[in-house]
């Protein structure tokens, strides 16, 4: 057996990022820069008023308090996205919007508050500092200055600067596309007739869920027959256009173990076996002149969802040109429990909170590999390491989030009193 560690070593390192595109700025959502982008205009793009008020010249104004107030002429209206040129008329002020350009010469703005409002002539309560309520061109990015380094995550604060800044395509690690393949004469696809002896695949969309959820697409989501030729055509096909296949089913010892028979052999593929609990079984290798990873995850649901966290969302993360690290969690064993002697053990655990307002944890929903009813009761897995026999009540232990921590704590705050 293999430790985990060197496992997830072995397949980074050889899964490297996908080939770079270039894209319309909202196709790239959720892609990561190649090269530092620049803007293509000025921001914001004119000066502008950030009140609505009135632009002025702050000479016209010496004095005004609230006390006594100074009266000027309005000369007219400047509302947003106007296009006529306006210039301050000394002695007079303008109306003007939030986000209207600036009359060229003015050099403050009044709020309306600062003001008696009217339209035709004004009351001035202040007298305002230069530059009072103006958005300057240019003070946010100018033309030409970097407004996303490279390696930047495109999520929604970077499509507003994108956009904003005039960029209309942008060069980015391409999306990753992924094809989700089961295994096994026993699986029906979801919506049709379970006969006896067979079972839903439930793999194909839970895994298809993880890669959505991982910020990958899945493109293809089907079956693999029990049968050599059928499988090695088909997994063929999909190494021409897939960035990364992820099979489950048929990496054990069973006499109809064809995705181990087939792949055998192929690129650098390797069967072992891992000291972890579930997920023992596991293959991967890089296959076809496009390299593609092939992740050959155990049938077992538990085991391939635990497979998929540990191993295949790390690789496609790299995949996708993205840095990240794990941010660890923890919480207290509200109860002990027994930990597979020699290998890791992920359990499945319904988060709770202690006195203190840690994380309490507690094992739910039974232990099999292939409980998935009680699988979806787990908030997370709690990580046991290869020494431990067992998990003592009180004892921290890392947890590997199954759903996101918001969520979590949402529900522990409805369930406070
Ligand atoms: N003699 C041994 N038998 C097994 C060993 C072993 O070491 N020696 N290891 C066990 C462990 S651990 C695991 S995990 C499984 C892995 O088996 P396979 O990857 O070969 O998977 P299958 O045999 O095809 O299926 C296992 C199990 O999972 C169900 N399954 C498969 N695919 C799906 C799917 N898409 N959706 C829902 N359920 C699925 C399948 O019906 C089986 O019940 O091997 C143990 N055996
Ligand atoms: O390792 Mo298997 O994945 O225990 O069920």
């Amino acid at each position: 057996m293999i430790s985990v560690e060197e496992h997830l070593e072995n397949i980074l390192r050889q899964v490297e990022p996908v080939a770079t595109e270039t894209l319309p700025v909202p196709r790239a959502h959720g892609l990561v820069t190649v090269s530092d982008v620049r803007s293509r205009a000025d921001l914001p793009r004119f000066d502008n008023s950030s009140m609505d008020g009135y632009a002025v010249r702050r000479e016209d104004l010496q004095g005004a308090s609230p006390e006594s107030p100074v009266l000027l002429p309005v000369v007219g209206d400047v509302a947003a996205g106007d296009q006529l040129p306006r210039e301050h008329v000394p002695g007079k002020a303008w109306r003007i919007m939030t986000g209207a350009p600036l009359p060229v010469g003015a050099d403050a703005v009044v709020r309306v508050e600062d003001t008696d409002g009217h339209v035709r002539e004004a009351q001035f309560r202040v007298h305002p500092e230069e530059g009072a309520n103006i958005r300057r061109a240019g003070e946010d990015v100018r033309e030409g200055e970097v407004v996303l380094p490279a390696g930047t995550r495109i999520s929604a604060p970077q499509l507003a600067a994108l956009v904003s800044a005039g960029v209309e395509e942008v060069e980015v690690v391409g999306p990753v596309r992924v094809v989700v393949l089961s295994t096994g004469d026993e699986l029906v696809p979801f919506g049709e007739h379970v006969g006896p002896g067979q079972i839903v695949d439930s793999n194909g969309p839970m895994l298809e869920a993880l890669v959505r959820e991982a910020g990958c697409f899945p493109v293809h989501v089907g079956h693999l027959p029990d049968d050599e030729a059928t499988t090695r055509k088909e997994i063929r096909h999909h190494l021409d256009h897939a960035d990364a296949i992820i099979t489950t089913g048929g990496v054990s010892k069973g006499a109809y173990d064809i995705v181990k028979a087939v792949l055998t052999g192929e690129g650098s593929t390797e069967f072992v076996e891992v000291a972890m609990q579930p997920g023992k079984p596991q293959g991967f290798g890089v296959l076809g002149r496009r390299k593609v990873p092939v992740f050959m995850l155990p049938g077992n649901p538990v085991s391939a969802l635990v497979s998929f966290e540990v191993f295949v969302r790390p690789a496609l993360e790299k995949r996708a040109g993205r840095h990240v690290s794990d941010v660890t969690t923890t919480g207290l064993a509200a109860a002990g429990w027994p930990s597979a002697a020699d290998r890791r053990t992920y359990t499945r655990v319904r988060v709770t909170r202690d006195s203190t307002g840690e994380y309490a944890v507690e094992p739910v929903g039974g232990h099999g590999s292939h409980m998935v009813a009680g699988l979806a009761l787990a908030d997370a897995l709690a990580v046991s390491p290869a020494e431990a026999t067992e998990v003592g009540v009180g004892s921290q232990v890392e947890l590997v989030l199954l759903r996101p921590r918001r969520e979590i704590d949402g529900r522990l705050a409805g369930d406070q009193p």
